[in-house]
C-alpha cells in the first residue's frame, strides 16, 4: 500500500488508480505479473503511477523493472503509444507551470556497441549529406547524472516538466544552492544532484535515496535541516551538463575503445550515475539531424545491459507494415531475460536475415533493450537456410528488394498497408480508442479502406457489419468527439503516416506554414526548413500529393484544428513582426528550437543578414567582420543571453 505522502504526490500529479484499485497495484508490484493478464488500461495506469512516483522522488519500482517490464511490455503492445514518445511528465508543483526557453527532452538509449555503432552511423552519413568529412567530426561523452533534470537560463531555474512547460524552481538558489564547481548561473540544461559519498555519510538515515533526497531540495516546503546542511556543504549542487568532464575523440577512436572509455567516464564524478550520454560537437550537423518529440538524434545515452540469453529460433514471421515494408519477426522459444517473459525478437530486416542466416534452427543472443522490443542482437549459430519470403503474408503480392529491405509494392491493394494506416490513423491522433486492430479488421472486411469512409459510417451500419448496439453508438460517438474536440494541426497531419512526416516533422513543418499550404510546398521550401534533409523533401512532397485527396475529404468533413502558428503571438511582444538571424553556436537550444520559439512570438527569422533584418543573434565563435558587416548594414548585434531576455519579454536592455 502506498504511504500517504506518496497519495500526495499522486493527488498533486492528477493521477489516480482509474483502471486498477490500489490493492491490484501492490500486489502487482509483490508479484511481477503474466502480462497477459493486464489490459491496455491498467498497464498504462500502472505505468503513469510509477512516474508520477518516481518523479517525485518516492518511486516504486526499480529502474530495470519500469523500463524492461511494463514500458518494454507497452512498446509490444503499442509501438507508437504517446507515452513512449513524448516526454515522461513530472507531476507539476502547486504553482503554476511556466513555458521552458528551450524544450528539454529525454534521450534515446542504446544498450550495446552494436546499437552504438549503429548510431554512429547514422551521424556519419548525416555528416556526409552536408559534405563533412566523418572523420572529422568530434564525438564527445559524458557521465549521464541521475539527478533532478532543471533548466537555467541565468534568472530563472526551471524544472523539466513535460519538455516543454515546467515550473519555476528559482528558490533553491535562494536557498543557497550553488551551481558545480563555482560555475556561473545561466549554464542551460544540468541536474541538481548530491555526492554520492556525502549522502551515504550523512543522509542516508533521513532519505531513502539520492532520488528522494533531491526532489525533497525542490519540494516547495520548508527545507528539511539535513538537507539546508548539503546545501551548504556543497554536497548538493546544480551541475550544469556544459561543466562536466567529458571524453572527446572520433568515431574510430570511440567505437574501438568503447567499453574503457565507458568505465572511467562512468567514474569522473562522484553522483549517482545512470549511463553515459554520447554526442556530437558540431553545431550544423546537430542542427541538421534535429530531434524527435522525445529526443535528439545527435545524443544516445549509453545504459549497462542487464542480461542476455541464448534462444532458439522457431520461425521467422514476415509482418506487413503501413509503408509496406516487411518486418522479420523472429518466434522464439519462451524465455525469462530481466522479469519478462519473450517469445518473439525482431531483426532489423530482411538484409540482416539472409546475411547473417537467421530461420528456424538458429541460435541468436538476445538482450534487453528498454522499450523496445527485444533485437537480436548476435547470430550464434545460423540456420541451415534463412528464412525470407517471396510474397507478401497479407496480399500474396511479389516482394521486392529496396536496400536491405524487402518491400510490398502492392500499396494501394494490399490489406495490411490499408488496415495498418487506418490504425495508425486513430493511434496518432489520440483522441478516441475505439479503432484498434481487431475494430478495423472487422472494417476491413466490409470494404471499408480508408478512415474517411469510417467517418461517415452511421450506428445501423456499424451493427450491420457485426458490432453490438451500444459498441455502434458509442462508435459513432467517439468519431463525432474526435471531430469536434480540437486536436493540434501537426497531430492531425502526422495521423496520415506520410514517410517521414512523424510527430516532430510534422511539429516543425507546421511551425513555419499552415496546413493549407503544404500541399504547395516545393522540395526547395522544405530543406529550408532546419531540420529537413535534401534526400527526404522529394519523398515528403511526394507523399503529401498522395494523401491529398483523402486530406480533403477529411477537411470537408469538419475536424476542429488546433493551429501551431500564431500560438502566442501577441501584437506588443517585443520580438513581434522582427526579422531574426542566428549565428554562431548557441547554448541555450539548437538554432531550430530557438527558432521556432522566436516564430512563436512573432518574429521572422532568416539565414543571412539583409538590410531588413532587425537583429543577429550572435552565439560563440562569430568572426568580427561578419559582426562588421552586419552593423555596417544597420543591424543590430545581440549576445543569446539578450536575445532569452526578448524571447522572455524583457526589453530592460533594448
Ligand atoms: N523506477 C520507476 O518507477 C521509474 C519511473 C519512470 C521513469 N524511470 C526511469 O527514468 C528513465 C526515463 O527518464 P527520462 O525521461 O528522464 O530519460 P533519461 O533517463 O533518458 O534521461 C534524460 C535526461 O538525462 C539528463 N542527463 C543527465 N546527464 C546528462 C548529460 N551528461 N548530458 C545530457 N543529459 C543528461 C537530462 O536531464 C535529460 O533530460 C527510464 O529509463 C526509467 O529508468 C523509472
Ligand atoms: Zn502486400
Amino acid at each position: 500500500m502506498l504511504t500517504d505522502s506518496q497519495h500526495q504526490l499522486l493527488l498533486q500529479a492528477g493521477i489516480s488508480f482509474a483502471d486498477l484499485t490500489e490493492a491490484r497495484f501492490a500486489e502487482l508490484l509483490a508479484q511481477p505479473p503474466s502480462l497477459t493478464s493486464l489490459s491496455d488500461a491498467e498497464l498504462l495506469n500502472i505505468l503513469q503511477i510509477a512516474n508520477a512516483l518516481y518523479r517525485g522522488g518516492e518511486p516504486v519500482l526499480s529502474d530495470d523493472d519500469y523500463d524492461f517490464i511494463y514500458l518494454a511490455e507497452l512498446q509490444r503492445r503499442h509501438p507508437e503509444h504517446s507515452f513512449l514518445h513524448t516526454v515522461e511528465p513530472e507531476p507539476a508543483f502547486t504553482c503554476k507551470t511556466v513555458d521552458l526557453p528551450v524544450t528539454m527532452l529525454s534521450t534515446d538509449k542504446a544498450y550495446s556497441l552494436a546499437e552504438v555503432e549503429r548510431w554512429v552511423e547514422r551521424i556519419e552519413k548525416a555528416a556526409l549529406d552536408l559534405a563533412k568529412n566523418p572523420a572529422e567530426l568530434v564525438f564527445k561523452a559524458t557521465p549521464k547524472l541521475d539527478g533532478y533534470a532543471a533548466y537555467d537560463d541565468g534568472l530563472t531555474l526551471y524544472t523539466r516538466g513535460d519538455g516543454r512547460k515546467g515550473t519555476d524552481i528559482s528558490r533553491v538558489f535562494a536557498r543557497g544552492l550553488q551551481v558545480a564547481d563555482q560555475g556561473l548561473r545561466g549554464l542551460g540544461p544540468g541536474e541538481i544532484v548530491v555526492s554520492r559519498h556525502y549522502f551515504d555519510q550523512h543522509l542516508a538515515e533521513f532519505f531513502d535515496n539520492p532520488r528522494n533526497f533531491q526532489a525533497s531540495v525542490i519540494k516547495e516546503k520548508d527545507l528539511d535541516s539535513h538537507a539546508e546542511q548539503a546545501i551548504l556543504d556543497q554536497a548538493a549542487v546544480f551541475y550544469p551538463f556544459a561543466l562536466l568532464p567529458s571524453w572527446q575523440g572520433d568515431s574510430n577512436t570511440l567505437l574501438a575503445n568503447f567499453e574503457q572509455i565507458v568505465t572511467t567516464t562512468w567514474q569522473k564524478v562522484d553522483y549517482d550515475i545512470d549511463g553515459v550520454v554520447l554526442e556530437i560537437t558540431d553545431p550544423d550537423l546537430k542542427q541538421y539531424l534535429g530531434a524527435t518529440r522525445h529526443h535528439h538524434r545527435w545524443q544516445l545515452a549509453f545504459k549497462k545491459n542487464q542480461e542476455t540469453a541464448e534462444v532458439l529460433v522457431l520461425a521467422v514471421t514476415p509482418q506487413t507494415s503501413r509503408s509496406g515494408r516487411i518486418t522479420p519477426v523472429a518466434e522464439l522459444e519462451p524465455i525469462r531475460l530481466s522479469g519478462a517473459l519473450l517469445s518473439r525478437a525482431t531483426a532489423h530486416h530482411y538484409g540482416m536475415v539472409k546475411e547473417k542466416g537467421i530461420g528456424a534452427g538458429a541460435l541468436i543472443r538476445l538482450a534487453r533493450s528498454g522499450e523496445v522490443i527485444p533485437k537480436i542482437e548476435e547470430v550464434l549459430r545460423p540456420a541451415p537456410a534463412p528464412d525470407i519470403p517471396e510474397h507478401c503474408p497479407s496480399c500474396e503480392h511479389e516482394l521486392i528488394w529496396d536496400n536491405d529491405y524487402l518491400i510490398c509494392p502492392n500499396n494501394l491493394h494490399c490489406p495490411a498497408q490499408i488496415s495498418n494506416s487506418m490504425e495508425h490513423f486513430f493511434r496518432v491522433l489520440k483522441n478516441n480508442d475505439g479503432f484498434g486492430a481487431a475494430s478495423i479488421k472487422r472494417l476491413y472486411e466490409h470494404n471499408i479502406r480508408n478512415v474517411a469512409q469510417i467517418y461517415q459510417l452511421t450506428a445501423a451500419e456499424f451493427e450491420v457489419m457485426g458490432f453490438g448496439p451500444k459498441q455502434a453508438q458509442n462508435l459513432v460517438d467517439q468519431l463525432l468527439r474526435s471531430r469536434s474536440e480540437a486536436i493540434e494541426d501537426w497531430r492531425f497531419l502526422a495521423a496520415f503516416g506520410v514517410f517521414r512526416m512523424g510527430l516532430g516533422n510534422c511539429e516543425r513543418l507546421l511551425a513555419h506554414y499552415r496546413l493549407t499550404e503544404i500541399f504547395k510546398l516545393s522540395e526547395a521550401e522544405i530543406i529550408a526548413i532546419e531540420g529537413f534533409a535534401e534526400k527526404t523533401a522529394a519523398v515528403i512532397t511526394e507523399g503529401f500529393a498522395t494523401i491529398k485527396p483523402l486530406f480533403d475529404t477529411l477537411m470537408a468533413l469538419g475536424f476542429t484544428l488546433q493551429s501551431s502558428q500564431n500560438r502566442n503571438t501577441d501584437a506588443d511582444h517585443p520580438l513581434a513582426g522582427k526579422s531574426l538571424v542566428f549565428t554562431g553556436t548557441l547554448h541555450s537550444g539548437s538554432r531550430d528550437e530557438l527558432s521556432r520559439q522566436a516564430k512563436v512570438c512573432g518574429a521572422k527569422v532568416g539565414s543571412s543578414v539583409s538590410a531588413k533584418t532587425h537583429f543577429l543573434i550572435a552565439g560563440e565563435d562569430v568572426g568580427a567582420n561578419k559582426l562588421k558587416a552586419a552593423a555596417e548594414k544597420g543591424v543590430r548585434v545581440i549576445s543569446e543571453a539578450e536575445f532569452l531576455q526578448l524571447l522572455a519579454g524583457d526589453t530592460t536592455n533594448l
